[in-house]
């Protein structure tokens, strides 16, 4: 078999991390604020590229450039990613560890390169301190990764490598470099290994572009589901929620009732306060419904000042003991400085299961503009819910 000559490989590897970090560097550019640790990742990249051409240049320039300069710049670059997965994982970065490990690193395999020549010690040094990285990296994503093929397929080859590596590393120390390949040396198995590794760091860079794929996609569904200001679901998430409900209300045929909320004058505390302090006001307001309803209960925010809370398998009279409870704390003194503020709600129950959403809506509305009629800061319930509409399925309410 015809073996690849170690300098063709190189290429085809400088090319190819040259294409990934061209990729990872555009990633970062438009996503840099939603996802953490892809500026390390790419700055990682660019210099196992500069590492690979390093690599290349083994025999026509001095070992000091060709040898000790790639290896150092491919320390570099995987304690980089090392710091990105950390940032990208919500951690610290572990700086001093990252400067520590590639300082002595480095120091000592120039020590063995230029003082005391040994290749099984610098394949030690080497491995045993890129080990660190991985290792590292596994276990962040053991710890924080999601229950997700993503983050399966990115832990498991960091893992795989760790251990790769360490073997190699423990193996040139017990067996001083007897079994050992010199990857830059011609043959084939040489070539194959140099191969493997090289293939190992692109397949890595990929696996951890799925990771992070897949945190912008979560981060992308929530932003269409959810409104920017209060966090509580907007229009479009609270239809995909009321939908889930509806087909449960179809199939055990639970009551599903509805609060319409908004609040009173919030034009005043916008012009007394300012639109900050509105601001402030709302995700507040938001928070203290959030808090006072079920884990299952939907909160919405409808744009403006109005809320909708959707509240699944509960009957009218402890939907009206919600409402109170929601009225009554947000009348409450907040603890925050913020302008007291005071809230209408009106009260509708799903009255058949071929009613719509928007029908719903509508009926609660109209219960909340006949609280805003009587003098706000009151709760109606419309009442067709109860009798006329509702009576075929009078059974839901329980
Ligand atoms: N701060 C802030 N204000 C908002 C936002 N959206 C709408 N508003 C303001 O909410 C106010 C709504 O005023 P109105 O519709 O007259 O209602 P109101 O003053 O609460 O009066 P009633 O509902 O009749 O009790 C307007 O001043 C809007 O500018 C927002 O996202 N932030």
């Amino acid at each position: 078999m015809e073996t690849l000559d170690p300098r063709t490989i190189m290429l085809m590897t400088t090319l190819m991390c040259g294409a990934m970090t061209i990729v990872m560097f555009s990633v970062y550019r438009s996503f840099r604020r939603e996802v953490d640790g892809l500026g390390h990742w790419a700055a990682g990249l660019l210099l196992l590229v500069c590492a690979s051409l390093l690599f290349g240049t083994h025999g026509m320039l001095p070992d000091v450039v060709s040898l000790l300069g790639a290896n150092a710049s491919l320390l570099l670059g995987i304690g980089l990613s090392m710091l990105g997965t950390e940032k990208f994982y919500g951690q610290k970065p572990s700086l001093r560890f990252y400067a520590l490990a590639c300082c002595l690193g480095t120091a000592g395999l120039a020590w063995w390169l230029l003082v005391r020549v040994d290749f099984s010690v610098r394949v030690a040094i080497f491995s045993l301190t890129v080990f660190l990285f991985y290792a590292r990296q596994a276990q962040l994503v053991w710890s924080h990764g999601e229950r997700h093929f993503s983050s399966l397929f990115f832990g498991g080859l960091m893992l795989l490598q760790a251990v790769v590596v360490v073997t190699r590393g423990v193996s040139a120390l017990l067996q001083g470099g007897v079994s050992l390949v010199d990857m830059l040396a011609a043959g084939t198995r040489a070539s194959l290994y140099l191969a493997a590794a090289n293939f190992m760091a692109l397949l890595l860079t990929v696996a951890f572009m799925t990771v992070a794929t897949r945190r912008l996609q979560t981060i992308l569904e929530r932003r269409s589901t959810h409104d920017p200001l209060t966090q509580v679901l907007n229009r479009r998430g609270f239809g995909d929620a009321y939908a889930r409900e509806k087909a449960k209300l179809r199939r055990y045929r639970r009551p599903l009732t509805l609060l319409s909320i908004d609040l009173d004058y919030f034009k005043l505390i916008n012009d007394r306060h300012g639109h900050a302090v509105g601001d402030q006001v709302l995700s507040h307001v938001a928070f203290v419904i959030s808090g006072a309803l079920r884990e299952s209960d939907c909160v919405a925010r409808f744009g403006g000042e109005e809320f909708v809370v959707l509240m699944p398998d509960m009957a009218p009279h402890h939907a009206l003991s919600a409402a109170e409870r929601i009225r009554t704390l947000l009348c409450a003194p907040n603890g925050q400085g913020l302008p007291p503020c005071t809230v209408s709600i009106g009260v509708a129950c799903q009255a058949s299961e071929h009613e719509e959403l928007e029908q719903l809506l509508s009926r609660a509305d109209t219960a909340l503009y006949q609280a805003k009629e009587k003098g706000r800061d009151r709760i109606e319930f419309d009442i067709v819910g109860l009798t006329g509409a509702c009576a075929p399925s009078a059974s839901m309410v329980s």
